[in-house]
């Protein structure tokens, strides 16, 4: 069934259908490493594609996916999640005969579907997902590789071709990689989407507000801008498409919500024993002489607010109490996954992991949300939050997604160059100090 390609840049062509952020982010590594590409995104966007890559002589932008197609022996689609069965239905029968395909989608059970449909026989299969957004450094950062319906040799091919971005390779099947993204992203996700809804529900910039002050503080809002200043699909797709996803959210938001009620209703026998249980179930396997992944030295150094850090507010931390307690829920310890993490998944388990395993730090937050009620108004927006997001996912209503993240998104925007710019910051700090935890 298989033809043989040679990965040898002076022979193999690399096509990219779908030049947004990560396609542009493919061609322009890909292309510096040697390698041809042939690349296009919507017809309509042909003129300014071109002129924006007129000076880079190894990327030949096409007018659409069946040039891409044709010409090419390495085929990777980097389109909306929402729209890959339609665009590979489109495209897909014109691809070269013998050629490799795979897709970035961050969901594959549709994006699989799509090619097994659509290409034809004698073409092979190899999917990859880089697993961080478009401005991280990629060098050890998790790249899964999908050997579906490939010869070894493709998927060498697929390896020598992408070896460039030495990131770490992870050999998944579509499904586990599904499973585990799943547990990785999508309640993460829905935490900070949560967030940065119930701050501009009740009109605040939390980094213009005293009692947001602190390294926790900071992490929450870097990251929370940091997904409002992406592109709305990318969360949608992941979180809609994936059928792991939808019972991930779906819990976060009960969780929350149970939480929610507890606190208000002064229990706090109930939710001292609950917070316990979750905390046992999560951090109680961790070796005597673990070290925290972050401290809070290190998160104050990433602030987008002018208070100095000694004025830090108690806070309840109904978000990073609810999370441990959806993965205690859903039998989840998050520790399995860091070979397949992401930048925010890792920060996130960070802060969690501070809060839960710093030496009284958590019956502070615990008695703070029984007994203060500081954060009460945010907790009830919060928790509001976290219900209609999980709503609109299990409704699988993109339109309503679309409307409701890009609404908050217009009344954060004026900070997302500060914002990504300490992201990026972070996620560097971060990423060296956990180098050691996440490859073992
Ligand atoms: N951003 C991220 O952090 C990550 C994203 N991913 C995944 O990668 C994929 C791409 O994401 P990203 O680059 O961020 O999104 P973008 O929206 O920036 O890129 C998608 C591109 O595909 C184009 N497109 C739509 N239809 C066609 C078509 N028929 N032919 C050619 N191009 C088309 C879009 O054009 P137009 O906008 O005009 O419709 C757009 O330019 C998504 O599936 C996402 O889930 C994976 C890892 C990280
Ligand atoms: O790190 C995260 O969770 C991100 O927000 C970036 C991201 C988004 C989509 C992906 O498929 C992979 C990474």
């Amino acid at each position: 069934m298989t033809a043989t390609i040679t990965p040898d840049p002076k022979i193999l062509q690399v096509g990219i259908i779908g030049m947004g952020d990560m396609g542009r982010m493919y061609a322009r590594r890909l292309s510096a490493a040697g390698w041809t590409i042939n690349a296009c995104d919507r017809p309509e966007n042909f003129e300014k594609l071109k002129n924006d890559f007129a000076s880079n002589s190894l990327v030949n932008i096409l007018e659409n996916g069946h040039l891409v197609s044709r010409l090419s022996d390495y085929i990777i689609y980097s389109v909306e999640a929402e729209n890959i069965e339609m665009i590979v239905a489109m495209y897909g029968p014109s691809t070269k005969v013998g050629a490799i395909v795979g897709g970035q989608t961050s969901c594959k059970a549709p994006e699989i579907a799509a090619f097994e449909k659509h290409l034809p026989p004698d073409v092979q299969i190899v999917s990859c997902h880089s697993l961080h957004g478009p401005n991280v450094d990629t060098r050890g950062q998790p790249l899964v590789l999908i050997q579906h319906r490939a010869s070894d040799e493709a998927l060498d091919v697929v390896r020598t071709v992408l070896s460039c971005f030495n990131s770490q390779f992870v050999y998944l099947t579509a499904s586990e990689h599904d499973k585990i993204t799943a547990d990785t992203q999508a309640a993460t996700h829905a935490a900070f989407l949560s967030m940065g809804v119930a701050w501009h529900a009740n009109n605040q910039f939390p980094w213009e507000v005293p009692r947001y002050v602190g390294g926790i503080e900071n992490v929450k809002i870097n990251i929370s801008l940091r997904i409002y200043s992406n592109k709305w699909h990318v969360y949608a797709g992941l979180a809609i498409m994936n059928p792991a996803a939808q019972a991930q959210i779906l819990q976060y938001a009960q969780s929350v919500t149970e939480l929610f009620t507890l606190m208000i209703e002064h229990k706090t026998k109930e939710l001292r024993d609950r917070v316990y249980a979750a905390k046992n179930a999560v951090f109680g396997g961790l070796p005597a002489n673990h070290e925290l992944l972050l401290s809070d030295d290190l998160l104050d150094n990433f602030s987008l607010s002018n208070v100095p850090p000694q004025d830090r507010t108690p806070n309840s931390h109904l978000s990073l109490l609810a999370m441990v307690d959806c993965w205690w829920k859903l039998g989840i310890v998050p520790y399995d996954h860091m070979i397949c993490s992401t930048p925010l998944f890792r920060i996130w388990l960070g802060v969690t992991e501070y809060l839960f395993q710093s030496p009284g730090l958590l019956d502070e937050c615990i008695n703070v949300a029984l007994e203060n009620d500081t954060f009460r108004a945010d907790d009830l927006e919060f928790t509001v939050a976290a219900r209609s997001w999980s709503d609109i996912i299990l409704f699988g209503n993109f339109n309503l997604y679309r409307t409701r993240f890009e609404t908050t998104q217009n009344y954060f925007s004026p900070r997302f160059p500060d914002a990504t710019k300490m992201g990026n910051e972070m996620i560097k700090t971060i990423f060296e100090k956990t180098k050691q935890r996440r490859l073992h």
